[in-house]
């Protein structure tokens, strides 16, 4: 009996197993509750709304990003965009409550989006651009009444809404500079940044850094930032009339100073024919002041499909000659030697697709022919080759590939090879390329000047060292308390 007890106390192993066994429950309750505590929070979003009131169309943008992350860099993204139908708020100046009414579609499906306990938080801006920069400069209470049309329709919706207003082309620049490098995870990261190119309807934008720059040559066209520790010297100017659509009228109205009842143009499909109204024609500030005297009610538009030709015509509409600085781009503008790569957007993207031309290392040479044999497409065999495709925009594209290219090569220059670095974008991991994005970081301050103080170790890493900490301290324990045992065990016994 006696014998048995003592074997029992010299064997170490069930207390062994004893603490073993607490060992396991001490180490997973550690790990369980340092992983739990310092998880990120079930993935909640906060949202924000931007209206992107373009002069040909408004688009309605959704962004979320989790909502203890506020301050983080690369988590804003979109995920949800509404066009709204009909054109710009801009054309609605003879009946202002129209383009109020035409944003409800698009702010209804927004409210089934966002979650409602998020609404009353979530801001919600409307940013207008050019279109509504040149209805106030031809009839600025036209422009008003616009805008208290949209936001008393804005202010019924449950949301933050932080008021409607015109961009200035250097926001509007700027904002889509930030949009793509903040998208590319460039400007955390302090990594080179990307130029942006924007090609609107009614004004064109060009943004980028270049060390050659500092800003005191044109004031004007200088942006400083400080983002995530980081100074940023942005060049950037907004060409107002310089948009496709505004180009365009442009090019029509030199033409029909020379032939006032038909046009022959260059830029249009042969076969092509349109009547066009002298009042559609000289309806905005950019061209108004070239009506010419006694001009009949209409013109008829017709194409003759002559790329060459029509390259000389756009030329026509840019000043390449006067400048006053270093270095200029046109019409009188200072423009600094670009710099490193760039992302074409907007209008650039669309026209460069449908032409088959985004990919940027196929040489000019070849942009131009390919532009040029569409160019002479008859317009009847055009539209029976793509007839998926708004005629409108179909009719245009020959025009806007001559003019996309004109503006790059003579108006920006770019070279045969700088042109390489030119990237035709529409999205950016998922969300799009262009100001709203931008806006919405700057105005909600998601961008942080300062580089926010990160942790010492990531959170993975973090786990795996308690772990692997627990574990050794575990079998520090172990191993001691076996030590302990064996020598008890092996003590002589006093009988
Ligand atoms: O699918 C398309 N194909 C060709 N052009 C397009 C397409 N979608 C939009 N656009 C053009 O993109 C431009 C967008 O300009 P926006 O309305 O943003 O003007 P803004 O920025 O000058 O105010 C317009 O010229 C419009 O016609
Ligand atoms: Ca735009």
């Amino acid at each position: 009996m006696s014998a048995q007890r003592e074997m029992k106390e010299k064997n170490p192993w069930p207390v062994t197993i004893i603490i073993i066994v607490i060992g396991v429950i001490v180490i997973v309750a550690l790990v369980t509750v340092a992983v739990l505590q310092n998880m990120p929070l079930s993935q909640k979003y906060k949202y924000g709304i931007v209206l992107d009131a373009g002069s040909s169309h408004t688009a309605l943008y959704i962004y979320e990003w989790p909502a203890e992350k506020d301050n983080n860099t690369g988590r804003v993204q979109q995920t949800h965009v509404c066009k709204v139908q009909g054109p710009g708020i801009s054309s609605y100046a003879s009946e202002p409550w129209k383009a109020g009414e035409s944003l409800m579609a698009c702010m209804q499906e927004a409210q089934q989006r966002v979650p409602g306990k998020r609404h009353l938080e979530t801001p919600l801006y409307l940013g207008a651009t050019a279109g509504m920069r040149l209805l106030n400069m031809e009839n600025s209470s036209a422009s008003d009444a616009v805008f208290r049309a949209v936001e008393r329709s804005l202010h019924t919706f449950p949301f933050n809404f932080q008021g409607a207003r015109i961009l200035s082309g250097q926001e509007e620049g700027a904002f889509g500079w930030v949009t793509v490098n903040y998208l590319a995870d460039r400007l955390e990261q302090g990594l080179e940044t990307t130029g942006a190119l924007d090609l609107g309807g009614a004004s064109t934008q060009i943004s980028f850094v270049s060390s050659n720059y500092d800003g005191s040559e044109s004031p004007s066209n200088s942006v400083t930032f400080r983002l995530y520790g980081n100074n940023y010297n942005l060049y950037t100017n907004s060409f107002l009339c310089y948009g496709k659509d505004q180009a365009m009228k442009l090019l029509l109205a030199q033409q029909t100073l020379l032939a006032p009842k038909t046009i022959v143009d260059p830029c249009f499909h042969p076969g092509y024919s349109e009547a066009v109204s002298y009042s559609g024609l000289y309806d905005s500030p950019c061209v108004s002041n070239r009506k010419p005297q006694g001009a009949p009610e209409a013109f008829n538009h017709t194409g003759s499909g002559n790329f060459l030709q029509c390259q000389d015509v756009v030329k026509s509409i840019f000043n390449f000659t006067y400048c006053k600085y270093s270095h200029c781009s046109f019409n009188g503008v200072f423009q600094p030697l670009l710099q490193g790569h760039f992302g074409a957007f907007s209008a650039y993207y669309f026209v460069m697709d449908f032409l088959n031309l985004t990919d940027t290392s196929i040489p000019l040479t070849k942009v131009k022919e390919v532009i040029s044999s569409y160019c002479a497409t008859p317009w009847d065999e055009v539209k029976r080759q793509h007839p998926g495709v708004k005629v409108k925009y179909l009719a245009e594209y020959c025009f806007a590939g001559a003019y996309i290219l004109t503006l790059l090569t003579e108006g920006y220059n770019f070279t045969s090879d700088s042109y390489t670095q030119i990237e035709f974008i529409k999205k950016i991991k998922g969300s799009d390329a262009g100001w709203t994005l931008g806006y919405m970081l700057n105005l909600t301050n998601m961008i942080p000047a300062e580089a926010p103080d990160s942790p010492p170790l990531p959170y993975a890493g973090y786990v795996s060292f308690v772990t692997v900490m627990a574990v050794l301290l575990f079998v520090l324990v172990i191993v001691s308390t076996r030590r302990f045992w064996l020598r008890c065990s092996k003590r002589p016994q006093i009988v």
